[in-house]
């Protein structure tokens, strides 16, 4: 099918598994932002099509689905699987994408390891996307990239395919040169960003970090930045700016910056949530908790979404405060991320010992401060677990943006509640009225959770009601409808 609209990224919106000798799509077991963004975005448009990959054993198998279509409550759209071998999915994701490139772009060094990398295989892979996008893109398409991952197919695409435009999203933070530079594969994943039309990212601290990498490791010619829209100006938070690249001209070459970050589907998310099964749901888990107060933390196992600096702050509240034992009960899920990955093994193991400590320590045979999931809720069980809790705590040490902050405001559909985020997530530039906390100081983070805690229901609801009005106005239809403005333009250059 020849698409106006190639949409590349690694993972399939859903998994196969089979029933009864029937294949079913499934929701992916490790859950993350980006799947649910891009089947919000691809179900608005027409012949738009998604390159992912999935497993084949041996190169091809005789009766491996290359292209499916997939009608789902977001739309009818195309999915092309590229076959990979467990070998090539090990290096390009478990190692290379997890050991390596993840960890810098969180800005976690001394977590960064080249030691098993195959990088021949990561740009094998890369091609692989390449050549696949290119094979599905209409004359003048445009070719839109996701993710760190496929860092590398702009470059061959505009080897493949002149005609096209290629855009890049970035749905991770995007570090400081002097930690990017650390890569020694530094100047291949720049000249192929380089060779986009269009690279995007969430916000704007990321944006001017890609802009300063190029003038530490290009002669650039040009630089035109603006000022930031005041929605992501949150002057005085962590990664707060007052302007954002707008272009960067290097060899003669234009690069179009933007950085939009993603809304959530928050119509969607207000509608499901009151349902009457998932409002009898959140009656039930209220009751369940018999009038204590209900912190929720959702989430995946993830270094970098500071689980285990939440709970000892969990813990030192326990200690802190005694009077709130059989009075609070934190809620966290930490989803096992996918398999073959060492530090995410640890990671989990370190969350799970630590919950067995809070909980040996300060519970009793009446009351356990923590109830762990490790396993995905259902899209309608996260939403009734939400709308459920009185605070949600989410302070990742890095995250691109975590529409986790976004899902529980749109959830609680303007009731009180209390959000603390973390200043270090993207969300935190547009989310002023979350309780903004910097996880990496202790007290910060105590002072952030009894001010949660006590903090009266009517600041509560005034916050609530801002902060909805905002993931309300900026949704992932709001962004569905920048992305293809910006995408117009693209195509009238
Ligand atoms: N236990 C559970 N059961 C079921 N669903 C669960 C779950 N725990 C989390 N989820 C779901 O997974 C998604 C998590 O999205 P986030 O944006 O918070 O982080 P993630 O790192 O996956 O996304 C990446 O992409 C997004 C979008 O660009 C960026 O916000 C983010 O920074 C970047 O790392 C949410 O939609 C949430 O509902
Ligand atoms: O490991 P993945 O592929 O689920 O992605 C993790 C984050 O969502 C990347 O932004």
């Amino acid at each position: 099918m020849a698409s106006s609209l190639v949409i590349v990224y690694h993972r399939q919106p859903y998994e196969e598994h089979s029933e009864d000798g029937k294949t079913v799509l499934k929701e992916n077991k490790s859950p993350n932002g980006i799947v649910p963004a891009l089947k919000g975005f691809i179900g608005q448009v027409d012949r738009a099509s998604w390159v992912a990959w999935k497993k084949s054993p041996a190169g091809k198998l005789p009766k491996f689905e290359r292209r499916i279509t997939v009608n789902d409550s977001y739309g009818s759209y195309e999915v092309v699987r590229l076959p990979l071998t467990p070998e090539q999915i090990n290096q390009f994701y478990h190692v290379v994408s997890k050991e390596a490139l993840w960890p810098i772009l969180n800005s976690f060094p001394s977590l960064y390891s080249t030691e098993n990398c195959q990088w021949a295989v990561f740009r094998e892979v890369n091609r692989l996307f390449a050549e696949a996008a290119c094979a599905e893109a209409a004359p003048g398409a445009v070719i839109w990239v996701h993710d760190y991952n496929l860092w590398l197919v702009p470059g061959m695409v505009r080897q493949m395919r002149p005609d096209v435009k290629i855009a890049f999203f970035h749905h991770t933070p995007f570090p400081a040169p002097d930690v990017f530079n650390i890569l020694p594969w530094r100047d291949e994943i720049l000249a192929s960003l380089l060779d986009c039309d269009l690279v995007g990212f969430h916000v704007p601290r990321y944006a001017r970090n890609f802009a300063a990498l190029v003038q530490s490791l290009r002669k650039v010619e040009h630089l035109v930045e603006r000022k930031v829209y005041p929605e992501l100006q949150a002057t005085g938070t962590a990664l707060s700016e007052p302007v954002t690249p707008v272009s960067i001209t290097v060899g003669g070459r234009r690069v179009r910056v933007d950085a939009f970050p993603i809304g959530t589907h928050a119509d969607l998310i207000r509608s499901t949530v009151q349902k009457p099964d998932n409002l009898a749901r959140v009656a039930h888990i209220r009751r369940e908790m018999g009038g204590q107060t209900v912190i929720v933390s959702i989430g995946r196992v993830d270094y970098a979404k500071g689980t285990r600096e939440m709970l000892l702050a969990f813990e030192r509240l326990l200690v802190r405060r005694p009077e709130l034992h059989g009075k609070v009960r934190l809620l966290v899920t930490a989803v096992a991320a996918a398999d073959g990955m060492r530090v995410y093994k640890r990671a989990q193991q370190a969350i799970e010992q630590l919950v067995g400590r809070i909980n040996g320590h300060h519970g009793s045979l009446t009351w356990t401060p923590i109830l762990l999931s490790t396993t995905p809720l259902t899209f309608e069980e996260t939403l009734s677990y939400y709308r459920a809790a009185d605070i949600c705590w989410i302070t990742p040490l890095r995250d691109g943006l975590n529409l986790v902050a976004k899902e529980f405001i749109a959830a609680h559909v303007n009731e009180s509640g209390v959000l603390v985020l973390s200043e270090f997530a993207g969300a935190a530039v547009e989310l002023q009225d979350a309780v903004l906390v910097n996880p990496y100081s202790l007290s910060q983070m105590d002072d952030a959770i009894d001010r949660a805690l006590d903090m009266p229901p009517q600041e509560q609801r005034e916050r609530m009601q801002r902060m909805d009005a905002l993931i309300s106005r900026y949704d992932i239809t709001h962004w569905t409808g920048h992305v293809l403005e910006l995408f117009a333009q693209l195509r009238a250059e």
